[in-house]
């Protein structure tokens, strides 16, 4: 076994050094490289002499840079929370959307995902099946909370995801679960859906096609509208101005419960994340122009005491992805590994 796992983990790592799925210049890529560590081996109890360690080959991952999150306030609270938890932090744009497919303009418009849109949530499910999730934040719009469902209708642990209804009173009250074992979280995933998560709102450009508009408009001026920091589309939103309301929801409801060392996923929309990424990284508004998510590509972050380290998009299930991103991850594949055979 010993063997197997040590080589699935290289063989993932390299498949998955590419592992900078964003296609967008950026200051640091990740050397496609393993550190096979003594705390590897001793996660398996092994000793180097078991994986005849002449044969090992030394493999260095080096994230040359890991994001850390913006400086704070010295007396920010969120210092008191910094803990030694290290968290997985799981971004997800939705699957294709209807709209998506017409190639419409959609921002705030609440369109279903595409029979495309499906399967990209299924395959993304199973690209985090061994990744831990305590806790789904989504938008308020279903292609989002599609996305989410369907993602974890593949997950090794199945539990089941129950959308929180905090909305009014009665909507608590009527949403409460009287049984005390199924709503535990040994079976169940809160989810969390917020308007604050929403794709930035296109103004008169939703519900418009967009190579129309190209043409109407004129290109740059289009690619301005979609991807420029600061400039909003026609009664529209920038991205400055979605970010002022998802980076806010971000810092404010998801980010102490990753410091607490909670598992998030988040699944969402290309706007409302490139600016949540935007912080994570610490991108300029130059950066950020050329950053492109792609529908339904699970990205995974390690938060460890406040600081966020990109580790690209996880790998199928069937290979040992998981082990080569941080030890904490592999027991826990391990311990779904143990409890499903
Ligand atoms: O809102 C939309 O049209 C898409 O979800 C994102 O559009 P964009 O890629 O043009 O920002």
């Amino acid at each position: 076994m010993a063997t197997g796992v040590y080589n699935q983990a290289i063989g993932a790592f390299q498949s998955n050094s590419h592992i900078n799925n964003f296609n967008h210049q950026h200051k640091f890529n990740c050397i496609g490289r393993l550190v096979v560590t003594k705390d590897f081996f001793s996660s398996y109890g092994l000793s180097k002499r078991d994986l005849r360690v002449s044969k090992c080959i030394e493999y260095q991952t080096s994230v040359v840079d890991s994001v850390s999150s913006p400086s704070r306030s010295k007396t920010s609270d969120r210092d008191t929370h910094k803990k030694s938890n290290e968290a997985a932090l799981i971004l997800v744009r939705h699957g294709e959307s209807l709209w998506n497919e017409k190639n419409l303009f959609t921002g705030c418009v609440d369109v279903p995902l595409s029979k495309k849109g499906i399967d990209e949530a299924i395959e993304a499910g199973k690209r985090i099946s061994s990744i831990p999730v305590d806790l789904i934040f989504t938008s308020a719009l279903i292609r989002a909370q599609m996305t989410a469902m369907l993602a974890m209708t593949q997950h090794r642990h199945m539990k089941v995801p129950i959308i929180m209804h905090n909305e009014s009173e009665q909507a608590r009250e009527w949403s409460q679960v009287f049984c005390k074992d199924t709503n535990t979280k040994e079976h169940s995933i809160p989810v969390i859906a917020a308007w604050q998560l929403n794709e930035r709102m296109y103004g008169e450009l939703q519900g418009l096609n967009k190579q129309e508009t190209a043409q109407r408009y004129g290109k740059e001026q289009v690619h301005e509208w979609r991807r420029s920091y600061n400039i909003p589309p026609p009664n529209g939103e920038s991205l400055e101005m979605c970010a002022e309301r998802a980076v806010a929801y971000f810092r404010d409801q998801i980010e102490p419960q990753l410091l607490s060392g909670k598992n998030v996923m988040v699944s969402a929309h290309g706007n409302s994340l490139r600016s949540i990424i935007m912080y994570l990284e610490k991108l300029t508004s130059q950066e950020v122009i050329s950053l492109e998510l792609s529908t339904g590509i699970p990205m995974l972050y390690i938060c460890k005491e406040g600081r966020f380290i990109r580790r690209g998009s996880p790998v199928a299930p069937t290979e040992a992805g998981v082990y080569a991103y941080t030890r904490r991850l592999a027991l826990y594949r391990q311990r779904l590994d143990d409890m499903l055979q």
